[in-house]
Protein backbone atom coordinates (compact mmCIF):
# COMPACT_ATOMS: atom_id res chain seq x y z
CA UNK A 1 0.00 0.00 0.00
CA UNK A 2 1.15 3.56 -0.77
CA UNK A 3 1.64 5.87 2.32
CA UNK A 4 -0.46 9.10 2.65
CA UNK A 5 -0.25 12.39 3.57
CA UNK A 6 -3.06 14.13 5.54
CA UNK A 7 -3.12 17.70 6.45
CA UNK A 8 -5.41 18.50 9.24
CA UNK A 9 -7.06 22.34 10.11
CA UNK A 10 -5.29 23.10 13.42
CA UNK A 11 -8.49 25.03 15.34
CA UNK A 12 -11.23 24.86 16.03
CA UNK A 13 -12.50 21.72 14.69
CA UNK A 14 -9.28 19.96 14.80
CA UNK A 15 -10.63 17.69 18.10
CA UNK A 16 -13.42 16.74 16.75
CA UNK A 17 -11.95 15.92 13.41
CA UNK A 18 -9.12 13.16 15.75
CA UNK A 19 -12.59 11.74 17.25
CA UNK A 20 -14.08 10.89 13.75
CA UNK A 21 -10.25 9.36 12.65
CA UNK A 22 -10.49 7.08 16.11
CA UNK A 23 -14.12 6.01 15.21
CA UNK A 24 -12.63 5.17 11.83
CA UNK A 25 -10.00 3.14 14.02
CA UNK A 26 -6.77 5.91 12.51
CA UNK A 27 -4.85 6.53 15.61
CA UNK A 28 -1.88 9.36 16.12
CA UNK A 29 -0.78 8.47 19.23
CA UNK A 30 2.11 10.58 19.41
CA UNK A 31 -0.12 13.98 18.96
CA UNK A 32 -0.97 15.69 22.05
CA UNK A 33 -2.96 19.16 22.15
CA UNK A 34 0.23 20.86 23.61
CA UNK A 35 2.73 19.60 20.88
CA UNK A 36 4.71 22.13 19.50
CA UNK A 37 5.15 19.02 16.73
CA UNK A 38 4.26 19.80 13.15
CA UNK A 39 4.50 16.13 11.73
CA UNK A 40 2.78 12.62 13.12
CA UNK A 41 2.57 8.96 12.12
CA UNK A 42 -0.80 6.96 12.98
CA UNK A 43 0.04 3.54 14.80
CA UNK A 44 1.11 1.39 11.72
CA UNK A 45 2.99 4.27 9.86
CA UNK A 46 0.63 4.14 6.82
CA UNK A 47 -0.20 7.76 7.33
CA UNK A 48 1.27 10.62 8.02
CA UNK A 49 0.04 13.85 9.22
CA UNK A 50 0.90 17.31 8.86
CA UNK A 51 -1.09 19.78 11.10
CA UNK A 52 -1.53 23.25 9.40
CA UNK A 53 -3.24 26.50 9.87
CA UNK A 54 -7.26 25.73 8.18
CA UNK A 55 -6.71 28.77 5.42
CA UNK A 56 -3.59 26.65 4.31
CA UNK A 57 -4.95 23.16 3.96
CA UNK A 58 -6.33 23.95 0.58
CA UNK A 59 -2.65 25.15 -0.78
CA UNK A 60 -0.68 21.74 0.55
CA UNK A 61 -3.33 19.40 -1.07
CA UNK A 62 -3.38 21.40 -4.39
CA UNK A 63 0.11 21.59 -4.75
CA UNK A 64 0.63 17.53 -3.83
CA UNK A 65 2.64 18.73 -0.91
CA UNK A 66 -0.47 16.42 0.80
CA UNK A 67 -2.33 14.07 -0.79
CA UNK A 68 -5.35 14.73 1.52
CA UNK A 69 -7.00 17.58 3.19
CA UNK A 70 -9.68 17.85 6.22
CA UNK A 71 -10.70 21.45 5.92
CA UNK A 72 -13.90 23.79 6.29
CA UNK A 73 -15.31 24.35 3.00
CA UNK A 74 -14.95 28.07 3.65
CA UNK A 75 -11.09 28.26 2.97
CA UNK A 76 -11.92 25.34 0.03
CA UNK A 77 -13.85 28.09 -1.71
CA UNK A 78 -11.80 31.02 -0.66
CA UNK A 79 -9.08 29.41 -1.93
CA UNK A 80 -10.75 28.42 -5.27
CA UNK A 81 -8.25 25.19 -5.40
CA UNK A 82 -8.63 22.64 -7.42
CA UNK A 83 -8.94 19.66 -6.16
CA UNK A 84 -11.54 17.03 -5.88
CA UNK A 85 -14.23 17.30 -2.70
CA UNK A 86 -15.14 13.63 -2.18
CA UNK A 87 -16.75 13.67 1.20
CA UNK A 88 -19.07 15.75 3.78
CA UNK A 89 -17.76 14.98 7.29
CA UNK A 90 -20.21 17.42 8.86
CA UNK A 91 -18.46 18.59 11.48
CA UNK A 92 -17.51 22.60 12.32
CA UNK A 93 -21.14 23.40 10.51
CA UNK A 94 -22.22 27.31 10.05
CA UNK A 95 -22.99 29.29 7.28
CA UNK A 96 -21.85 32.21 5.15
CA UNK A 97 -24.11 35.59 5.42
CA UNK A 98 -24.29 38.86 4.54
CA UNK A 99 -24.40 41.20 7.78
CA UNK A 100 -24.46 44.68 8.36
CA UNK A 101 -26.12 47.67 10.41
CA UNK A 102 -29.76 47.80 10.25
CA UNK A 103 -31.51 50.14 8.82
CA UNK A 104 -28.01 51.82 7.49
CA UNK A 105 -26.73 49.01 5.22
CA UNK A 106 -28.83 48.40 2.87
CA UNK A 107 -27.90 45.12 0.42
CA UNK A 108 -29.84 46.24 -2.68
CA UNK A 109 -28.68 49.26 -2.95
CA UNK A 110 -26.71 49.27 -6.36
CA UNK A 111 -24.00 51.74 -5.28
CA UNK A 112 -19.90 50.62 -4.99
CA UNK A 113 -20.19 48.90 -1.71
CA UNK A 114 -17.59 48.43 0.27
CA UNK A 115 -17.69 44.84 2.10
CA UNK A 116 -15.25 43.96 4.84
CA UNK A 117 -14.56 39.97 5.06
CA UNK A 118 -11.98 36.81 6.01
CA UNK A 119 -13.04 35.57 2.32
CA UNK A 120 -12.96 38.32 0.02
CA UNK A 121 -13.53 36.09 -3.00
CA UNK A 122 -16.03 34.71 -1.64
CA UNK A 123 -17.89 37.81 -0.61
CA UNK A 124 -16.80 39.42 -4.76
CA UNK A 125 -18.29 36.37 -6.37
CA UNK A 126 -21.72 36.63 -4.41
CA UNK A 127 -22.02 39.99 -4.52
CA UNK A 128 -20.73 39.52 -8.48
CA UNK A 129 -24.06 36.99 -8.83
CA UNK A 130 -26.39 39.74 -8.31
CA UNK A 131 -25.12 42.23 -10.60
CA UNK A 132 -23.64 44.36 -7.43
CA UNK A 133 -19.66 45.79 -7.94
CA UNK A 134 -17.98 45.94 -4.04
CA UNK A 135 -14.68 47.16 -2.92
CA UNK A 136 -14.09 44.32 -0.19
CA UNK A 137 -11.49 44.70 2.49
CA UNK A 138 -9.70 42.06 3.78
CA UNK A 139 -9.63 42.02 7.53
CA UNK A 140 -8.44 38.13 9.44
CA UNK A 141 -10.84 38.87 12.33
CA UNK A 142 -13.34 40.95 14.69
CA UNK A 143 -15.29 41.13 11.28
CA UNK A 144 -18.23 41.95 12.91
CA UNK A 145 -16.60 45.21 14.22
CA UNK A 146 -16.14 47.01 10.41
CA UNK A 147 -19.67 47.87 10.07
CA UNK A 148 -20.17 49.44 13.31
CA UNK A 149 -17.17 51.95 12.75
CA UNK A 150 -17.40 52.74 9.41
CA UNK A 151 -14.97 50.53 7.85
CA UNK A 152 -17.19 48.85 5.48
CA UNK A 153 -21.14 49.15 4.73
CA UNK A 154 -21.15 45.48 5.54
CA UNK A 155 -19.46 41.97 6.19
CA UNK A 156 -19.14 38.80 4.36
CA UNK A 157 -18.85 36.09 7.36
CA UNK A 158 -19.55 32.60 8.90
CA UNK A 159 -22.37 32.30 11.45
CA UNK A 160 -23.11 29.50 14.07
CA UNK A 161 -25.01 30.76 16.77
CA UNK A 162 -25.57 33.93 15.79
CA UNK A 163 -23.97 35.61 19.27
CA UNK A 164 -21.37 37.28 17.66
CA UNK A 165 -23.98 39.24 14.99
CA UNK A 166 -26.26 39.81 17.78
CA UNK A 167 -24.04 41.08 20.51
CA UNK A 168 -22.70 43.78 18.54
CA UNK A 169 -26.45 44.71 16.98
CA UNK A 170 -26.03 43.46 13.25
CA UNK A 171 -28.65 42.26 11.44
CA UNK A 172 -28.04 39.21 8.46
CA UNK A 173 -29.46 40.23 5.20
CA UNK A 174 -28.49 37.20 3.51
CA UNK A 175 -28.02 33.80 3.74
CA UNK A 176 -25.24 32.78 1.23
CA UNK A 177 -24.52 29.03 1.95
CA UNK A 178 -24.07 26.15 4.01
CA UNK A 179 -20.13 25.58 5.48
CA UNK A 180 -19.14 22.28 7.19
CA UNK A 181 -15.65 20.58 7.07
CA UNK A 182 -15.12 18.55 3.71
CA UNK A 183 -12.09 16.02 2.98
CA UNK A 184 -10.07 17.09 -0.06
CA UNK A 185 -7.95 14.81 -2.47
CA UNK A 186 -5.30 16.12 -4.98
CA UNK A 187 -5.63 14.97 -8.15
CA UNK A 188 -2.54 13.36 -9.16
CA UNK A 189 -2.81 11.73 -6.22
CA UNK A 190 -6.29 10.37 -6.52
CA UNK A 191 -4.49 8.47 -9.24
CA UNK A 192 -1.53 7.51 -8.54
CA UNK A 193 -2.48 6.28 -4.54
CA UNK A 194 -6.26 5.50 -5.29
CA UNK A 195 -6.10 2.25 -3.21
CA UNK A 196 -4.71 3.73 -0.16
CA UNK A 197 -7.12 6.93 -0.72
CA UNK A 198 -10.09 5.30 -1.42
CA UNK A 199 -9.64 2.76 2.01
CA UNK A 200 -9.05 5.72 3.82
CA UNK A 201 -12.22 7.42 2.54
CA UNK A 202 -14.34 4.94 3.41
CA UNK A 203 -13.23 4.33 6.51
CA UNK A 204 -14.00 7.57 7.59
CA UNK A 205 -17.52 6.86 5.51
CA UNK A 206 -18.11 4.02 7.74
CA UNK A 207 -17.26 5.88 10.67
CA UNK A 208 -19.82 8.84 9.95
CA UNK A 209 -22.78 6.37 9.76
N1 LIG B 1 -18.25 30.06 14.71
C1 LIG B 1 -17.99 28.94 14.06
N2 LIG B 1 -18.72 27.86 14.28
C2 LIG B 1 -18.48 26.69 13.64
N3 LIG B 1 -17.49 26.51 12.76
C3 LIG B 1 -16.74 27.57 12.52
C4 LIG B 1 -16.94 28.81 13.16
N4 LIG B 1 -16.00 29.67 12.74
C5 LIG B 1 -15.25 28.94 11.90
N5 LIG B 1 -15.71 27.70 11.75
C6 LIG B 1 -15.18 26.61 10.91
O1 LIG B 1 -14.05 26.10 11.57
C7 LIG B 1 -12.88 26.31 10.77
C8 LIG B 1 -11.71 26.64 11.66
O2 LIG B 1 -12.04 27.76 12.44
P1 LIG B 1 -10.93 28.53 13.22
O3 LIG B 1 -11.61 29.71 13.85
O4 LIG B 1 -10.18 27.60 14.10
O5 LIG B 1 -9.99 28.88 12.02
P2 LIG B 1 -9.24 30.16 11.64
O6 LIG B 1 -10.24 31.21 11.31
O7 LIG B 1 -8.29 29.72 10.58
O8 LIG B 1 -8.45 30.47 12.97
P3 LIG B 1 -7.72 31.80 13.34
O9 LIG B 1 -8.85 32.72 13.76
O10 LIG B 1 -6.84 31.33 14.45
O11 LIG B 1 -6.99 32.28 12.11
C9 LIG B 1 -13.27 27.43 9.80
O12 LIG B 1 -12.52 27.37 8.63
C10 LIG B 1 -14.73 27.11 9.56
O13 LIG B 1 -14.87 26.08 8.59
O1 LIG C 1 -22.31 32.85 15.25
P1 LIG C 1 -21.24 32.66 16.27
O2 LIG C 1 -21.40 31.37 17.04
O3 LIG C 1 -21.08 33.84 17.17
O4 LIG C 1 -19.85 32.45 15.50
C1 LIG C 1 -19.45 33.34 14.51
C2 LIG C 1 -18.09 33.91 14.76
O5 LIG C 1 -17.12 32.84 14.74
C3 LIG C 1 -16.07 33.20 13.84
O6 LIG C 1 -15.12 33.99 14.47
P2 LIG C 1 -13.95 33.40 15.36
O7 LIG C 1 -14.49 32.89 16.66
O8 LIG C 1 -13.18 32.42 14.53
O9 LIG C 1 -13.09 34.67 15.67
P3 LIG C 1 -12.37 35.72 14.72
O10 LIG C 1 -13.17 36.96 14.89
O11 LIG C 1 -11.00 35.82 15.26
O12 LIG C 1 -12.41 35.21 13.28
C4 LIG C 1 -16.77 34.07 12.81
O13 LIG C 1 -15.87 34.86 12.07
C5 LIG C 1 -17.74 34.87 13.63
O14 LIG C 1 -17.16 36.04 14.14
Amino acid sequence: MDYITLALAKGRTAKDTFKLLETAGIYFNDFHEKSRKLVFYNDDQSLKLIFVKAVDVPTYVEKGAADIGIVGKDNILEAQADVYEMLDLKLGKCKFVVAGKYPESDPEKKRNLTIASKYPTIAKKHFEKKGTSIETVKLNGAVELAPLIGLSDMIVDIVETGNTIDENGLTIFEEIESISTRLIVNKASFATKSASINLFINNLKSALE
